[in-house]
């Protein structure tokens, strides 16, 4: 029935203030307040609705999305909202878009390694959208390997110009987001040639179509790359396809260092290139500062999705009834707590890694300004770790997440089929998430061979465990005289095994802070400690053969998982209900604030287009000669 709670049992469980909670999974009062009051804006506006996306054609779809992205802009520019409140309607909106790769790249590329002079030319048009941005890096040819880009980008000294070209057809901008249809400028990664010499992939700002009537420039061809994973999903983006035909970079050697996006380097009025004293990595800063904000977004995307399971294996009864009495709560088997609470304190430990990753990025940032590069490789190589470890688990979490509901988390109203589909391919971009931890695997080897065995010694006692499986998976591939590539794959394993000892020693420590309200903290050590332990059961072959752990230990921290989940297991709905997600941003049925799920199944089957008509389109033609034996059988 509408308007009853058919959790509020499960609700009256919980041991610990949920509000308190709601306020340490946003992260200050401050951030709860508007991330609040903007869900609930999105949520009550019409505008906004997705209940239909499924439904639509790839062109209906998009369209739809580009009224949306229009009608967020609006309402961000009638209601006066602040950077802080717009980026979170555009997150509420839930519907990824253009504006993710403008918001989300191409303006923080410009404040990241634009000049002064770079900054006050474009930041004005960007931030009144006044221009659209994407970033135009991957190539047909060539993502990873970045330093393997083909586009050009020569300086002409006798036109003062940059000619920007695509000499292959592999050297064809492929991916970018927002590229396809809409936007009006990109920065492009070319290889930078001056005076008949080659100075590396650096980023250009480049106008690509018209600001009169969108049509591609001289030079420009510009589309979108076709349909991707799963029908709805990610086709709202125009993920683009693009060539340069010796196409001139419209900027006089006045503002020839406009083009070229770098403080790190420029050409001069007297076309000489001028590299500065500082590390050519930094032209990978925007791809450092978003692998920090897609971990964040890893703890979003996990807890909709363990919301979802939470709510429904509390709704769900199957087996068990006894004397005619109800089934049992398919959340009180332990088979679905070994399966969902692990994800539950996952998507508790990325929110808190998130936080302390955002702080480093931060302060990695101010050292640069101050020309400070000590701490940029741990910088790249933990967002670079950290940016794979949660967005693999969360990938596999959410799939996890759907099977924990059963057939119902087949269907598009359990709102996980689609949540999987946009986010899976987190895995990939931003840097796939192998190649990642090989670069996490580099950092782990110089920084082996630089301090000798011991990694770190700044952990909490807590994770002495975790720290001996790294030094020791470490050891066991560095010993051995083989070369890089040849051990990669076990490196790779020991680069998990590090980011992994980040996540739990964050934890630990995000522990040792302050935290308000009545059982908040020991709700949150649970938490941990069901984390913690469950890495340990998974991985308890590299805990045991580094003699760190005995298979007695391993036992024991089995029979305390146990325990813990028992100890979870009244808190559950209420450990959601702290995510405080409106039932429009969940999108699900099964995951709905009341729990009335059945009445909600069966609604929204009956609005689904094929039940237009009680007879199907195609009876007469096909089903009828069909059943009439009308059609004539092939001779047998
Ligand atoms: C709808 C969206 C929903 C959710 C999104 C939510 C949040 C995100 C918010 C905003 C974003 C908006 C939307 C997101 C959606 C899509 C965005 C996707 C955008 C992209 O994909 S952009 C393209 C990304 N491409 C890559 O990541 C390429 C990966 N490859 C690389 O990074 C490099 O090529 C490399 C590191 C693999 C290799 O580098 P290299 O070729 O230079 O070679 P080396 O390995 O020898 O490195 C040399 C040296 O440099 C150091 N190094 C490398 N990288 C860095 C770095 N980034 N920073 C600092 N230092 C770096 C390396 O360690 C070596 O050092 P050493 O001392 O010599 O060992
Ligand atoms: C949805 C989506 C949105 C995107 N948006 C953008 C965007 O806005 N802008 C942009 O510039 N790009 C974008 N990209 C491109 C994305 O950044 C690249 O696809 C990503 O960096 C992976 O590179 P790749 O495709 O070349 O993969 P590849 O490197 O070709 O990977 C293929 C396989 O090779 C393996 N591999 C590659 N190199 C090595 C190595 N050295 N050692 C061991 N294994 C290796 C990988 O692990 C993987 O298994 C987007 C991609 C997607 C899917």
């Amino acid at each position: 029935m509408e308007g009853v709670d058919h959790l509020a049992h499960e609700r009256n469980k919980s041991e610990f203030d949920v509000d308190a909670m709601k306020i340490v999974w946003a992260g200050s009062p401050h951030a709860f307040d508007v991330s609040d009051r903007i869900s609930k804006l999105v949520a009550s506006d019409p505008g906004f609705r997705k209940d239909n996306r499924s439904t639509l054609s790839r062109k209906e779809l998009f369209k739809n999305t580009l009224r949306k992205a229009a009608y967020a802009w609006k309402t961000i520019v009638d209601l006066r909202l602040s950077e802080e409140e717009a980026a979170k309607l555009r997150f509420y909106v839930d519907e990824p878009a253009f504006t993710d790769l403008h918001w989300g790249m191409f303006i923080p590329a410009i404040k990241g390694q634009g000049t002064e002079e770079q900054q006050q030319k474009w930041l004005p048009l960007a931030y009144k959208m006044q221009i659209i941005g994407c970033y135009a890096q991957t190539e047909l040819g060539h993502g990873s390997n970045v330093q393997g880009l083909e586009t050009t980008a020569t300086f002409d000294s006798q036109t003062d110009e940059f000619i920007i070209h695509s000499p292959t057809l592999t050297s064809s901008k492929w991916w970018p987001g927002g590229l396809g249809k809409v936007a009006t400028h990109a920065i492009a990664y070319a290889r930078l040639i001056v005076g008949g010499r080659e100075h590396g992939v650096h980023g250009f700002i480049v106008q690509l179509r018209s600001l009169e009537d969108h049509s591609p420039l001289l030079g420009i061809t510009v589309g979108d790359i076709g349909m991707k994973f799963g029908n709805g999903a990610y086709n709202t983006m125009d993920n683009g396809v693009l060539q340069f035909d010796h196409v001139l970079d419209v900027y006089s050697i006045a503002f020839a260092s406009i083009a070229v996006m770098l403080w790190v380097s420029q050409v001069t009025c007297e076309g000489k290139y001028k590299q500065s004293d500082v590390p050519r990595q930094l032209v990978y800063g925007t791809m450092v500062y978003v692998r920090q904000t897609i971990v964040a977004d890893a703890s979003c995307a996990l807890s909709r999705a363990v919301c979802i399971a939470t709510r429904y294996s509390a709704v769900r009864r199957q087996f068990g009834s006894q004397n005619g009495g109800p089934e049992t709560q398919v959340i009180d088997y332990k088979t679905q707590q070994s399966r969902l609470f692990p994800l539950l304190a996952s998507a508790y430990a990325f929110r808190f890694i998130g936080e302390w990753l955002k702080w480093l990025y931060a302060d990695v940032t101010q050292r640069l300004q101050a020309n400070d590069f000590s701490t940029l490789p741990e910088a790249h190589a933990c967002t670079a770790g950290l940016k794979s470890l949660t967005t693999t688990a969360t990938a596999d979490g959410i799939e996890e997440c759907r099977k924990l509901c059963g057939g119902h988390g087949y269907l598009c109203s359990s709102g996980l089929p689609e949540l999987f589909a946009v986010y899976v391919p987190a895995c990939t971009y931003e840097g796939d998430n192998t190649v990642l931890l090989l670069q996490v695997a580099r950092f782990l080897m110089k920084t082996v061979s630089q301090l000798g065995s011991r990694l770190s010694s700044k952990k909490p006692v807590g994770t002495i465990a975790y720290m001996t499986r790294v030094e020791h998976l470490m050891q066991c591939r560095c010993g051995v005289q083989r070369g890089f590539a040849e051990l990669s794959a076990d490196l790779v394993e020991a680069a998990v095994a590090h980011c992994q000892l980040i996540v739990v020693s964050k934890f630990i420590e995000k522990l040792q802070q302050e935290i308000p309200g009545k059982g908040v903290k020991q709700q949150l050590e649970v938490l941990c400690n069901i984390y913690a332990l469950f890495l340990l059961h998974k991985h308890q072959g590299d805990f045991l053969s580094t003699g760190c752990i005995t298979p007695k230990h391993a036992a024991l921290a089995n029979d305390e998982l146990r325990s813990l989940y028992s100890q979870v297991r009244p808190n559950a709905i209420a450990l959601v209900d702290a995510f405080n997600y409106t039932d429009h941003y969940l999108g699900s049925i099964l995951g709905c604030y009341d729990g009335n799920v059945y009445p909600k199944l069966y609604e929204a089957a009956w609005k689904d287009p094929l039940n237009e008509s009680v007879v199907p389109d195609g009876y007469h033609l096909y089903i009828r000669p069909l059943l009439k034996q009308e059609i004539r059988t092939a001779r047998l």
